[in-house]
């Protein structure tokens, strides 16, 4: 097939930010302190700023019973979902198909008071890993979004700041088998979702006001899209 122009920054991004989610929060660096903790969702932040802003990387770790990793992705990736449960989207579009595991997308969020309202354009990439640790189990799935340039949608041109992001959702499934003579159901299921994002706000906000959207909102999204995942697939056969 013909390599894409994104191709080769792709394939680096993915390695570089599978290879993070998948370290442990102790193997990562210091300097990471836990922020929210709802049952097995817990999530930690470091916090950075850049030319005086913050781009407190995120990491978060959530074991959800009854789902799939590529479930769990499938979900996350596709557009046609997002309205669903990305609450703080004002408006999405995807500039382009690249293939049909690789898009980008531009995307407006919802003005976060005093701050200026924010989009982002960024390629989004799904892909099954080989489960290195356990040949026969179920594969990784991953998502990874990043930022970049589209030559008709240039940052800060409108009315928008425009943020650059890095995001990256790992999932692990796990399969208990079921008793001997019975047949496996959902609930033999667990997906551990390792989400880790990058957000520089693009232009000025204040420090208070971005750290507090991040600990209101990072929690609230998780919960929702994990909870939403379920709900949709609860009646469906499972896709591994
Ligand atoms: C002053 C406010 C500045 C922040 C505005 C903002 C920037 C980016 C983003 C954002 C968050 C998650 C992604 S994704 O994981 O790729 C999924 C696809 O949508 C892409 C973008 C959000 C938000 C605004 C709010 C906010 C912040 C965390 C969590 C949720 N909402």
């Amino acid at each position: 097939a013909i390599q894409h122009r994104l191709w080769p920054e792709i394939e680096k991004t993915v390695q570089i930010q599978v290879s993070m989610a998948k370290m442990g929060i102790g193997e990562c660096g210091s300097g990471w302190q836990l922020f929210a903790e709802d049952g097995e969702m817990k999530m930690y932040r470091r916090e950075e700023e850049v030319d005086g802003m913050v781009v407190d990387p995120l990491k978060a770790v959530h074991i959800v019973k009854g789902i799939t990793g590529h479930e769990v992705c499938h979900h996350f990736f596709n557009p046609q979902y997002r309205y669903d449960w990305e609450t703080t989207l004002e408006h999405m579009t995807v500039l382009e198909t690249i293939s049909e595991d690789t898009l980008v997308f531009l995307q407006t969020h919802k003005r976060i008071w005093p701050a200026s309202q924010r989009d982002g354009l960024f390629w989004s990439h799904i892909r099954k890993l080989p489960n290195e640790k356990d040949r026969d189990g179920p594969d990784i799935w991953t998502v990874v979004n990043n930022s970049t340039d589209h030559p008709d949608y240039p940052p800060n041109n409108g009315k928008c700041v425009r943020v650059f992001l890095t995001v990256c959702l790992l999932c692990q499934t796990t399969v208990d088998p079921p008793k001997e003579g019975t047949s496996l159901t959902r609930d033999n299921l667990s997906c551990k979702i390792t989400y880790c994002s990058v957000v520089n706000p693009g232009g000025w906000a204040p420090a208070s006001v971005l750290r507090a959207v991040y600990k209101r909102e990072y929690p609230k999204f998780l919960k929702r899209f994990t909870a939403y995942v379920k709900n949709q697939t609860k009646n469906k056969p499972i896709m591994f």
